[in-house]
């Protein structure tokens, strides 16, 4: 038997053959997302009414924001539908839609890289080597290796840096952290070798961990260092190269410190590969089968999105309770199971402004350890603009004009609000929107 909701979208569909508009704007206006959904063969409302020649259904469908680049399962969107049946004008009414115009909105992606906060990574990993006991001892005892110190979190760095410096970390040598390696309590995870070296000499970077205070363990303490506490706005402040090799060191040791027992069956686990893996000693643990996707540090996909309104001289921010004072960034929300991140956009959009997201566009991304985020950044245009805020989530949700974002930019005294900071991923998702439009 059919569920009412796959009945619903047959009705749906049926209408949209038979160009039945009337019926369509009404079960649109019950359920927005009969709109792009695709029923057992494939098409999409859409589709149906070019591949039969409705006109007036089809702009019913486009005046509601559907998105024009679905596809069937022969990669055919409307338009190619429209085509190969000779339905001249609705191939023309598809050329101009607003889909197709809100898509010409969103500014394309930069040739190179950003080199976004946490972002560089100074080491090779070299996941290789962590099962290779002998290699790793080797580099263990190598007077040069890197051994970086943390406690709760907290890398040890370097002090001396003024109020607007960056902070360094204390990078220790093997004759130091002698005591610290044979000690049991000593967490070890090996983080890779520098990449740019010359000759055959590799410089191996590891990160070291215990609960109690690890520089009590430490041959001649630098009385200058310590922990640099809490996470914001701490890490943001140490230098690109060593924020990569923290984003790395201080994600796997979270995952460690929450991770302490198999999460199958909460026996005693090991830890392998160099720091890696954790695997349950008890023979027969379901965890051992399969995927051993439980026995490895754990990555978070977070969608992050600067929304832009379809008149393209505005984009959508909003205001979490914690921010500081004036603060205002893009949305963001956790990546659900089973979910694209297209999807993930525009139900969080959804959920915590009440604005409905058409197309969506990927831009780039950034490791976030806090503990284990992946900040995945995207550019998406909104086809309805009344704000309704969650307030669970936001404060406050407001469009802002480019004029405004370019006044919090440069910190004008106009500004009517904060950028969030230039390390985090929101600050580069709206520079490029700026940068982009520069003569809109
Ligand atoms: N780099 C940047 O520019 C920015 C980074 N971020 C980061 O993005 C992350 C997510 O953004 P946020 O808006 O909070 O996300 P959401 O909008 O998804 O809301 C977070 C809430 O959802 C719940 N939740 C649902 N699934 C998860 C999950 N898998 N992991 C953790 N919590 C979950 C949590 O509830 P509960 O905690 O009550 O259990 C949490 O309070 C934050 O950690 C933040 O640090 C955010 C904005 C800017
Ligand atoms: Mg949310
Ligand atoms: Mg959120
Ligand atoms: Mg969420
Ligand atoms: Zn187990």
């Amino acid at each position: 038997m059919m569920s009412v909701r796959s009945e619903l979208l047959e009705r749906f569909l049926d209408a949209a053959s038979r160009g039945d508009e009337q019926t369509l704007s009404l079960m649109l206006s019950q359920s927005r997302e009969l709109l792009d959904r695709r029923g057992e063969q494939g098409w999409s409302a859409l589709m149906l009414t070019a591949r039969h020649g409705h006109y007036a259904a089809a702009r019913v469908l486009l005046s509601s924001g559907c998105d024009t680049s679905v596809t069937n399962r022969s990669g055919q969107t409307a338009r190619d539908v429209a085509l190969f049946w000779g339905h001249r004008h609705i191939v023309r009414l598809l050329t101009s839609a607003p889909g197709h115009e809100l898509r010409q909105l969103l500014p394309s992606r930069d040739a190179e890289e950003p080199d976004i906060h946490f972002n560089r990574e100074i080491l090779d990993r070299m996941s290789d080597k962590r099962s290779d006991g002998e290699w790793l001892a080797a580099r263990r005892a190598s007077p040069e290796t890197v051994f970086l110190l943390f406690h709760a979190l907290s890398p040890l760095v370097l002090s001396g840096a003024e109020e607007d410096e960056e902070i360094k970390l204390c990078k220790l040598r093997s004759a130091a952290v002698q005591e610290l390696l044979t000690d049991s309590r000593t967490l070890e995870v090996f983080l890779g070798v520098e990449k740019q070296q010359e000759g055959d000499g590799m410089l191996a970077w590891f990160a070291l961990s215990t609960e109690e205070d690890p520089t009590q363990l430490l041959k001649d303490k630098d009385p200058s260092s310590f922990f640099l506490q809490g996470a914001m706005p701490g890490l943001l402040r140490l230098s690109a190269d060593d924020a990569g090799v923290v984003a790395q060191a201080r994600s796997v040791l979270a995952w460690h410190s929450r991770y302490r027992f198999c999460p199958t069956c909460s026996s005693d686990t090991k830890v392998e590969e160099a720091g890696y893996k954790r695997t349950c000693l008890r023979a027969g643990c379901r965890s051992l089968q399969g995927v051993h996707n439980t026995c490895y540090p754990r990555v978070d996909p977070v969608v992050i999105m600067l929304v832009l309104h379809p008149d393209g001289k505005q984009c959508m921010l909003g205001r979490k309770k914690i921010f500081p004072p004036g603060m205002f960034s893009c949305l963001a929300g956790f990546v659900e199971p089973g979910e694209t991140l297209e999807a993930a956009v525009r139900r969080e959009v959804q959920e915590e402004s009440g604005v409905q997201v058409g197309p969506v566009h990927y831009l780039s991304c950034q490791a976030w350890p806090m503990p284990s985020c992946l900040m995945i950044g995207c550019h998406c245009v909104a086809v309805t603009t009344d704000i309704k805020v969650d307030q669970n989530e936001i404060e406050e949700a407001r469009w802002f004009t480019r004029q405004q974002v370019m006044d919090a930019l440069v910190k004008d005294k106009r500004a009517v609000f904060i950028m969030p900071p230039k390390q985090a991923i929101a600050h580069y998702l709206l520079k490029h929107w700026i940068g982009c439009n520069a003569n809109l």
